[in-house]
């Protein structure tokens, strides 16, 4: 149902959204599309065919008035060099995905195309794009009724430490004394969580960067719930450079909605476990990990004796449908998943996560603490076990571990390039499923998941500042 904010005296606007071709950013930018679309305004959604295609597919299950509210423009990337992910301990970053960003780039004219279209036919168009596709809109800023808002998929935890490291001591200080900040943040911030980039993965996100600069305003796919300190920590340290909003709009997919005949045939294994009695395990897209590092996993679940529901699948490839579906789903031991086929499930598809951790059998996840995944194990109240690979998840797990007290650490960032034992598995899934400190996380990230759902709900917190936000778009 359309949402009654949009009223029909304000101007006409229209939402472009510009994604990052990739999966853990491209999916959040779509839900945004659909929450957008719930207030009566259109969005042009401007991507790559190819990726297109895989936002479409996972529209299946949206209702139809939604669907006829988003309009995908398929434009076509250059060829690229679409090598295979690699598979590396001490730095799975997806470095495979780098020319698929740079032939991204080639995106701009086509959108600046599109935007002075719709700049003709509307009162305003509001350009979303990804924080690293800032290149791309760049002109937005030759258009005199266009606005554009920088997306921000990561953590306002990690974005602030990120801008944290950039600011001169001196100025620190006085910061810290100004907002009581000592106690926020962590010791260890975790200088070194990005270095595992390449120089040109590193020099394509840093000229991004220096491309912003939009001034309307950031978006975050996070919750005030959550990360309220953070967020406004970030609002002071820019409102020192610039008048630029921030708004909390997340998480964006927060209610799962089940369709019944389309159930995934792991609920009928889950349906019959006890409450919180399974513990998920998946690594978000962008990770391969090592064949030496799947058998001490798959040991290690197996030792823990809990019950778990495990995604064993490679990285995304970078053009996931330019040779059909090369995602590598690794083999286990012969004999392994019949052995403990009573306590555990093994997927190699892509899972249907939220409605996963949102099943009441569900009770711990083990995971890279992707952004969106830590996001949604939040919403629905389930304690992690962290197990940072690359980017911000070394700083997320922070979050999830030590700032929010929702988790434990599987493997500790400045150990990243060991091999972590099936023993060690073992140890931190019975911990987190069997002990009296997981039954702590437990009620702590079940209290957080509950105040998240509140905040969606109309009248919440997030519920609100996403009426500000159209408002201020609608201005
Ligand atoms: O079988 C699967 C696997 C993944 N997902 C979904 O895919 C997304 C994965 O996102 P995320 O957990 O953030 O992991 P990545 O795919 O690794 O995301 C990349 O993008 C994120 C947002 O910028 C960053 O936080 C990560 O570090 C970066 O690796 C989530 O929504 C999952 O629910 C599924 O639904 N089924």
């Amino acid at each position: 149902m359309e949402n009654q904010k949009c009223n029909k005296e304000h101007p006409q606007v229209v939402v472009v959204m510009v994604p990052l071709p990739a999966q853990g950013h491209l999916n959040q930018l779509l839900h945004l599309s659909h929450l957008i679309t719930t207030y009566g305004i259109p969005v042009h959604f401007a991507g790559s065919s190819t990726h297109n295609r895989q936002a479409k597919l996972r529209l299946q299950g949206w209702d139809t008035e939604t669907l006829t509210k988003i309009h995908f423009h398929d434009f076509e990337l250059p060829p690229y060099d679409s090598t295979s992910p690699k598979i590396d301990l001490s730095c799975p970053f997806p470095q495979h995905l780098l020319p698929l960003f740079e032939a991204s780039t080639h995106l701009r004219d086509p959108v600046s195309q599109l935007l002075q279209q719709l700049s003709g036919k509307f009162d305003r168009v509001v350009v979303i794009h990804d924080v690293i596709m800032a290149y791309v809109v760049q002109d937005v800023k030759l258009l005199p009724n266009a606005e554009a808002y920088t997306f921000n998929p990561i953590s306002a935890f990690t974005t602030f430490l990120q801008t944290w490291e950039t600011i001169p001591e001196n100025y620190k200080l006085h910061f810290q004394l100004q907002h009581s900040t000592t106690d926020i943040i962590p010791k260890d911030i975790l200088t070194d969580a990005y270095r595992c980039m390449s120089k040109e993965m590193l020099e394509f996100a840093m000229n991004q960067f220096k491309l912003l600069g939009f001034k309307s305003g950031w978006l975050y796919n996070t919750s005030r719930v959550i990360e309220g300190r953070y967020l406004q920590l970030l609002e002071t340290i820019h409102s020192t450079k610039e008048e630029t909003k921030h708004f909390a709009l997340g998480p964006f997919s927060p209610v799962v909605i089940e369709s019944a005949e389309n159930r995934h045939h792991s609920f009928k294994w889950l349906d019959e476990q006890e409450k919180d009695s399974v513990i998920y395990v998946s690594f978000g897209s962008t990770v391969s990990l090592r064949g030496d590092q799947i058998e001490e996993l798959a040991k290690g679940l197996e030792e823990s004796g809990e019950k778990f529901i495990w995604v064993l699948r490679g990285a995304d490839p970078n053009d996931v449908f330019a040779q059909g579906d090369q995602v590598t789903r690794p083999h286990l031991q012969q004999g392994y998943e019949e052995r403990v086929k009573d306590r555990g499930i093994v997927l190699r598809d892509w899972a249907p996560q939220l409605e996963i951790l949102a099943h009441p059998s569900v009770g711990g996840f083990m995971s890279h603490c992707g952004w969106n995944s830590c996001m949604e194990s939040i919403s629905m109240g389930v304690p992690i076990a962290a197990w940072p690979m690359h980017s911000d998840q070394p700083r997320n797990a922070i979050l999830i571990s030590e700032v929010l007290r929702i988790g434990m650490v599987v493997k500790d960032w400045a150990r990243r390039s060991e091999l972590v034992t099936s023993s060690t598995i073992a140890n931190v899934v019975k911990a987190l499923m069997a002990s009296e400190e997981g039954k702590e996380m437990k009620e702590r990230a079940a209290k957080l998941g509950e105040g998240v759902r509140e905040s969606v709900a109309q009248g919440g917190v997030a519920s609100l500042e996403r009426d500000d936000f159209i408002a201020y778009i609608t201005r």
